[in-house]
């Protein structure tokens, strides 16, 4: 048996293809061989292109009768038709005729000027020369035959001239910035059409409005507001009020230059400025709604250049989170940028993911939503636009705590219902979100609360799967996790809910351990240590076999929650169902949400009256990164004008002149 084999092996090493067999290789010359091969090749090629020839005369006399069918729309659906098979077959006998001639002169040409060919590739090895090999052979033309019948099907779909109804559909778009593609041809709304620069627009009036989040000066090549009145030309609005649109375009035309306007009267200046205002709002908010839903798949990634960078919100495990604003659009927005630069094998799937899953599920109210992915000066820089959210609930509650606030009932109520409607719309659409915490959760001026971070989010199926073990920060991290960290779905999300709605009834973690046996220690002090009656299947986790943990009676949570008034026994019930230490006890979304605390006094509030503060993200403002040259030309202030002049022309500060050791010598 091993014999055969290695002979097998061996056969193999020392015989080869036609023009490889050892003889070939060791008695013709290296250039008679290779214009062997060449002539080789040369008649291969020409036998290919007659067959083809041959195929694309029958295929067009066919096309001929079927346009005549007025049926060429529907071209591929024709392959499967009795016609299309009866052509095939006779396409295929004839091949088979010519490949039997083919071999015939082949058999003919290796007697006449090559050494015999060797079994590889003809199954003529030296156990098959005879009947044998002639049956191999047989099956191997066979299959020969199989595999040309598929490429003759490709070859008809790609030589039809029909063309494919997608194909129709499909635009296409060049390069025009530095990177990133250019917007598809028509894809902008008209009014963008209408900004080319037109000669009377130039003396028209401007408008003065600014975002209030923007300095001076900033904003100044923002073309929208410019030119406002341009965008009137453009077509009329249907959405507006024609009536008052037309009133309000005599007040704008009648506006005089800002110059002048500085010279008019109190009464009149406010009547045209007011004007001029509102004007320039509708017309942003047209631009606005008119612009293209966003395919990343088909108009690509627009650059960073399109955003001022205002200030940094964050730093995270996975990014750095700006605060910007769409130089067209005047929209404030978050920027997160995905950290690529340990990443040697391409793009992080954590960013993949991040991106995949918001996209999946952005569209809910309280899901942050996605604008659109830019992309940096290089290819490590890649961005996210969000939507911008003033707060996290953690910072929110930490200002809370500072000022010995806490959420009434009401609004604990809001932000659960909030909260769980986001969660019940991603364990719909098949996404675990795997990291909740309050530093996840952002939270409005006007009271909603947004599910983002989706770096650790993730699809499941309907059966259990092996998941990734390190996941959901361990305050927020479910028993079953803790104790078995391979199987998990949907609980583990409900669990860090659960945790969630302690923390904003109390305004402290409710289970702030150190590592993870003093994370299980303290879930088990408050509900109490499970044992297989309460959670079956338990002596089988992977922790729980190999550690013994001390035996807790339950009660300990209730006594601190409806014992010290923080929730009545209802909401404390909800709250007992998010926590149940067996998983499939655990209260679902769709369940905690028709829970009946929600409809117990005092009711759900509405959003408005949610808590207010100031954003911090909004009060450190913006100290715009200063470009490399600034930085420079600030550092060489007061120096030597020689040595300044030679350190520009370096384009190197004094301070790092000096922490390399270097001295100038004058
Ligand atoms: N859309 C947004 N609007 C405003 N602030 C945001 C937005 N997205 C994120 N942030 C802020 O940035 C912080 C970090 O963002 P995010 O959690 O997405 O980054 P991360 O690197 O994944 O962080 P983590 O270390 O928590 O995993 C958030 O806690 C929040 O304060």
């Amino acid at each position: 048996m091993s014999r055969n084999h290695s002979d097998r092996r061996r056969n193999r090493k020392y015989s080869g293809s036609d023009d490889d067999s050892a003889e070939t290789r060791f008695s013709i010359p290296p250039r008679e061989a290779e214009k062997a091969k060449e002539e080789r090749y040369r008649r291969e090629r020409n036998r290919e292109n007659e067959r083809r020839d041959r195929k694309r005369s029958v295929d067009d006399g066919h096309r001929d009768r079927e346009a005549k069918d007025k049926h060429r729309d529907y071209d591929r659906g024709r392959r499967g038709s009795p016609t299309s098979r009866d052509r095939r077959r006779h396409e295929e006998n004839r091949r088979d005729r010519d490949s039997e001639k083919d071999r015939g002169h082949r058999k003919d040409r290796r007697t006449a000027d090559s050494p015999p060919k060797s079994k590889k590739g003809r199954g003529e090895s030296p156990k098959h020369s005879s009947e044998k090999g002639q049956l191999f052979d047989r099956v191997l033309n066979l299959k020969v035959k199989e595999q040309d019948s598929k490429v003759l099907e490709i070859e008809d779909v790609e030589m039809s001239p029909t063309p494919l109804l997608e194909e129709v559909e499909i635009k296409t778009f060049t390069l025009d910035y530095d990177f990133g593609p250019a917007r598809p041809p028509n894809s902008l709304p008209p009014v963008y059409e209408s900004l080319e620069p037109e000669p009377e627009s130039a003396s028209k009036p401007v408008s003065t409005e600014k975002h209030p989040d923007v300095e001076d000066g900033e904003i100044d090549d923002i073309s929208f507001d410019k030119s406002a009145d341009n965008l009137k030309e453009a077509e009329p609005n249907s959405t507006l009020d024609q009536e008052a649109l037309s009133d309000e375009d005599e007040k704008f035309a009648a506006t005089p230059e800002p110059d002048e306007l500085e010279l008019m009267s109190e009464e009149d200046k406010h009547f045209h400025k007011d004007a001029m205002e509102k004007r320039a709002e509708e017309r942003n908010r047209e631009i606005i709604a008119a612009l293209p839903t966003y395919y990343p798949g088909l108009y690509g990634c627009q650059p960073i250049s399109e955003y001022k960078i205002l200030n940094t919100i964050a730093e995270g495990t996975y990014g750095e989170v700006f605060r910007g604003q769409n130089k067209r659009t005047d929209e404030i927005v978050a920027l997160k940028r995905f950290k690529l630069e340990k990443e040697k094998e391409g793009f992080p799937i954590t960013a993949l993911r991040e991106i995949n899953m918001l996209l999946k599920a952005g569209s809910h109210e309280n899901v942050v939503n996605v604008k659109e992915i830019l992309v940096g000066s290089s290819n490590n820089d890649i961005f996210m636009a969000m939507e911008f959210i003033e707060h996290d609930l953690k910072s929110l509650m930490d200002k809370m705590r500072n000022r010995y606030e806490k959420f009434k009932t009401g609004q604990q109520k809001t932000l659960m219902l909030q909260l769980l409607s986001g969660m019940k719309h991603l364990h719909d659409n098949w996404i675990l979100h795997r990291d909740l915490k309050t530093s996840n959760l952002l939270f409005s001026h006007s009271g909603v609360l947004k599910i983002a971070d989706f770096g650790l989010a993730r699809e499941f199926g309907d059966r259990r799967q092996k998941l990734t073990p390190l996941v959901v920060t361990l305050w927020y991290r479910s028993p079953e996790l803790l104790l078995e960290p391979l199987t998990y779905s949907t609980h583990v999300d409900m669990w860090s809910i659960g945790c969630i709605m302690g923390e904003i009834i109390s305004m402290e973690p409710m289970f702030p351990g150190k590592n993870e046996p003093n994370q299980v220690d303290l879930i088990f002090r408050a509900i109490g240590t499970p044992d297989e009656s309460t959670w079956p299947g338990l002596k089988d986790l992977a922790i729980w076999r190999n550690v013994s943990f001390e035996k807790y009676p339950s009660g300990a949570l209730i006594q601190k929650y409806v014992g010290g008034h923080c929730v009545n026994k209802i909401g404390f019930n909800l709250l007992n169902g998010l926590l149940a230490l067996n998983p499939t006890n655990r209260l679902t979304a769709d369940e905690a949400l028709n829970h009946s605390w929600f409809q117990d006094h005092p009711l759900p509030v509405p959003r408005s009256q949610l808590p207010k503060y100031p954003a911090k993200s909004e009060l450190n403002a913006a100290v715009p990164r200063k470009s490399r040259k600034e930085q420079l030309e600030e550092s060489l202030k007061g120096l030597d004008p020689k040595k300044a002049e030679f350190l520009r022309k370096l384009n190197v500060r004094p301070d790092q002149l000096t922490s390399s050791g270097f001295h100038l010598k004058f």
